[in-house]
């Protein structure tokens, strides 16, 4: 288990300051890591499959610890888990047994913290690198379990019009993820990411959950949106967001998957609805085709590298930054640099 949720494990309630603690022993920002699955693939990794990035867990272990570490190197202060698409449901689809699956999604949390340990050693041993002031000092880090929406499980890109149709409720979508939040909630992850949240349902959904099984490590809302103004399904981003506000395990709330064209504005809304952090993790711009399973640009609106824009949606309030999907280390590190740069 790594070192950083010691302290957290040992409270019995989620700290109402643990993000803006962590922020600001990052320096007053936070740098996520970018696109999980798109650098496994870049890394030659085939994950046409239903369990998508998860499919290395069972696959290529090696690969998920070479790009969380590639993410360490690039900079960032929270990596996120290669399980976004891992469910019991989707393993058992698989053949797997439910402790086999189990063990899966326990197995994404020791990778990544796994990594954290192996970058921590390298970097006492170069510790040129490392000292400030004539000290030492290691780079806060922390890992966040992914859970990735409904949608994501059924692997139709539904994630993006966040439809599930009529006969997906409230509490199917709190007893499809139960087992799952509890078994992350209990892996040394210090911190559970929700992620592409495509409707007011499923944030819904996830509060209620956290609250009813009495999860004990923080979590994050992260909303996606395809036209700036509303989350996916056309909810209104002010109402997903004031669901994230009144759950006291959240401890930051924002954006992920959404192209960088809408960042600006949606970080705007989000500041209007709460005080707590704000996250955000745009894509390249392309859009996702559920159908072919393709990336593809998008017409019209070109969205160039968003970097440049990294510093005006700092001062437009948000606090955490990273890239989603088609995002790369390279990504990462020019975040970083830009944030450092401008302090
Ligand atoms: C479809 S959004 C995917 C998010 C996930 N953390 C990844 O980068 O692979
Ligand atoms: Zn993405």
């Amino acid at each position: 288990m790594g070192s950083g949720n010691m302290v957290e494990t040992t409270t019995t309630t989620t700290s109402s300051t643990f993000m803006s603690d962590f922020i600001g022993k990052c320096g007053g920002y936070v740098v996520i890591d970018g696109g999980f699955a798109t650098e496994l693939e870049r890394h030659g990794a085939d994950l046409n499959d239903p369990l998508w990035s998860a499919k290395c867990l069972v696959d290529s272990p090696h690969l998920v610890r070479r790009v969380h570490l590639d993410y360490l190197d690039a900079g960032a202060n929270i990596i996120l888990t290669a399980s976004y698409q891992a469910t019991i449901q989707g393993f058992e689809a698989k053949g797997f047994s439910k402790e086999e699956a189990e063990a899966l999604l326990r197995k994404s949390v020791e990778i990544a913290c796994e990594a954290r340990e192996i970058y921590y050693d390298r970097c006492t041993k170069d510790s040129w690198d490392f000292m400030e002031n004539g000290r030492t000092s290691r780079r806060p880090i922390l890992v966040a379990a992914s859970v990735g929406s409904y949608g994501a499980y059924l692997a139709d890109g539904s994630e993006y019009s966040g439809n599930y149709g009529d006969a997906i409720t409230l509490e199917t979508l709190k007893d499809f993820n139960r087992r799952r939040v509890q078994i992350l909630a209990n892996s040394g992850a210090d911190l559970i990411a929700f992620e592409t949240i495509p409707n007011k349902l499923e944030a819904k959904a996830y509060a209620e959950l956290l609250e009813e099984e009495g999860i004990e490590i923080p979590a994050w809302f992260s909303f996606n949106s395809k036209d700036g103004i509303n989350v996916v399904s056309g909810d209104p981003i002010s109402e997903c967001v004031s669901i994230a506000d009144s759950c006291k395990q959240v401890v930051a709330v924002g954006i992920n998957c959404t192209p960088p064209r809408f960042i600006h504005g949606l970080i705007t809304s989000i500041r209007k609805v709460t005080s707590k952090p704000v996250l955000i993790y745009p894509n390249s711009g392309e859009t996702y085709d559920g159908q072919t399973k393709q990336w593809v640009k998008s017409s019209g609106n070109v969205d160039e590298d968003f970097v440049s824009y990294i510093v005006k949606w700092r001062e437009a309030g948000a606090s955490l930054f990273g890239g989603c999907c088609r995002t790369t280390p390279k990504t990462i590190r020019g975040i970083a640099t830009a944030l450092s740069d401008k302090n």
